[in-house]
C-alpha cells in the first residue's frame, strides 16, 4: 500500500500529517513505527492523523500517535501544524477551527502573520487524572503549589510539579539546561512507577519571570526539539510555583513559543494559550 503525506514541524517538533477526511485509516503499530523511523521510514517524532467529524460545531476530529506508536491525547506543536495543513489543502476556508482529539475540543487560530494560536484548554492538577500515584510521598509545597520526590536508579532522585495538559507531564526546574542530563533522566522519569500511562519529562530553567529555556523528553518519542504540551505545563507550573509571570517566553533548541495562562487571577480553570509557527517541509509517498 502506497501512503500519501505531508512532513511538516512546529518549532523542529516534527510530525507525518495523513489525510483521512476521505478514508478512515486504520495504521498497525508496525506500519506507525515504520513512517516515523528515520533511518528506514519517513522520520518525525509524532504522526498526525486528520479526519472528518460529525459532531456539530466540530471542523474536524484528528488523532495522534508518538514514534513509538502509542496513541496520545494531546500534541501542541502537532494542533499548530493541523490548522496550517487543513486551510492549506483548502480543506476549510475557516481562520478558526475547531478540532475533536481523543480527549477534548481545541480551538485553534491562523494568524495573519503564519502563526497559529492554540486555546489549550484548561491544566489538570487532580493527580488521578494526570495520572499520578503519590501514595506514601511527602511533597515540598512552594507558592501552595506541590513539588514531588522522585526516586532514580543509582540512588539518583528529582523533585518535580506533576500536571496533566490532557496529556501528562512531570517538570523539574534545573540551573542549566543546555547542560541537564535529559538522556540520563528523561527516560527514568518517562517510564517511573508512579506515572502508570507515562509521562513526558520537561526539564525548566528560569531566565527572569517572562522568559525560560525548556527541555521536555517526550514520552514514546524521546526528547525532541520542542514540546507545545511541555511549553504549557511548564510555565503553568511556573506561575503556580511563583517563579513566573502569565506570559512567558519559553525557548526551545527548535525555536520559541509564548505560552500565556491568566490562571492565578482568573481561577485555575482559565485556558492556556500557546502561540507559535507552524511549517510544511516536504510531501512524498512511502510503500507500507
Ligand atoms: N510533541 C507534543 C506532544 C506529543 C505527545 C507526547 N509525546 C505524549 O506522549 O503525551 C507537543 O507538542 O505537545
Amino acid at each position: 500500500m502506497k501512503l500519501r503525506f505531508t512532513k511538516m514541524h512546529g518549532a523542529g517538533n516534527d510530525f507525518v500529517v495523513l489525510d483521512a477526511t476521505q478514508h478512515p485509516m486504520q495504521l498497525t503499530h508496525e506500519q506507525l513505527r515504520h513512517v516515523a523511523d528515520r533511518r528506514f521510514g519517513v522520520g518525525c517524532d509524532q504522526i498526525l492523523v486528520i479526519e472528518s467529524s460529525r459532531t456539530p460545531g466540530v471542523d474536524f476530529g484528528y488523532r495522534i500517535f508518538n514514534a513509538d506508536g502509542s496513541e496520545v491525547e494531546h500534541c501542541g506543536n502537532g494542533s499548530r501544524c493541523f490548522v496550517r495543513y487543513v486551510v492549506d489543502k483548502g480543506l476549510t476556508d475557516k481562520r478558526t477551527v475547531r478540532v475533536q482529539t481523543v480527549n477534548k475540543i481545541l480551538e485553534l487560530r491562523l494568524r495573519e502573520d503564519g502563526r497559529v494560536t492554540v486555546d489549550m484548554g484548561a491544566p489538570i492538577f487532580d493527580l488521578p487524572q494526570v495520572p499520578f500515584q503519590p501514595e506514601g510521598l511527602t511533597p515540598r509545597a512552594l507558592n501552595g503549589f506541590d513539588l514531588w520526590p522522585l526516586a532514580l536508579g543509582d540512588g539518583m532522585a528529582c523533585e518535580v510539579a506533576v500536571l496533566s495538559m490532557g496529556n501528562p507531564h512531570a517538570v523539574q526546574r534545573v540551573e542549566d539546561v543546555d547542560h541537564a542530563p535529559v538522556g540520563l533522566i528523561g527516560p527514568q522519569v518517562e517510564g517511573h512507577e508512579r506515572f502508570p500511562r507515562r509521562v513526558n519529562a520537561g526539564f525548566l530553567q528560569i531566565v527572569s519571570r517572562s522568559e525560560v529555556k525548556l527541555r521536555v523528553f517526550e514520552r514514546g518519542s524521546g526528547e525532541t526539539l520542542a514540546c507545545g504540551t511541555g511549553a504549557c505545563a511548564a510555565v503553568v507550573a511556573g506561575i503556580r510555583l511563583g517563579w513566573l509571570d502569565e506570559a512567558v517566553e519559553v525557548h526551545t533548541h527548535g525555536g520559541d513559543l509564548r505560552i500565556e495562562w491568566a490562571g492565578l487571577t482568573q481561577g485555575l480553570e482559565a485556558s492556556v494559550f500557546m502561540t507559535g509557527p507552524a511549517q510544511t517541509v516536504f510531501e512524498g509517498e512511502i510503500e507500507l
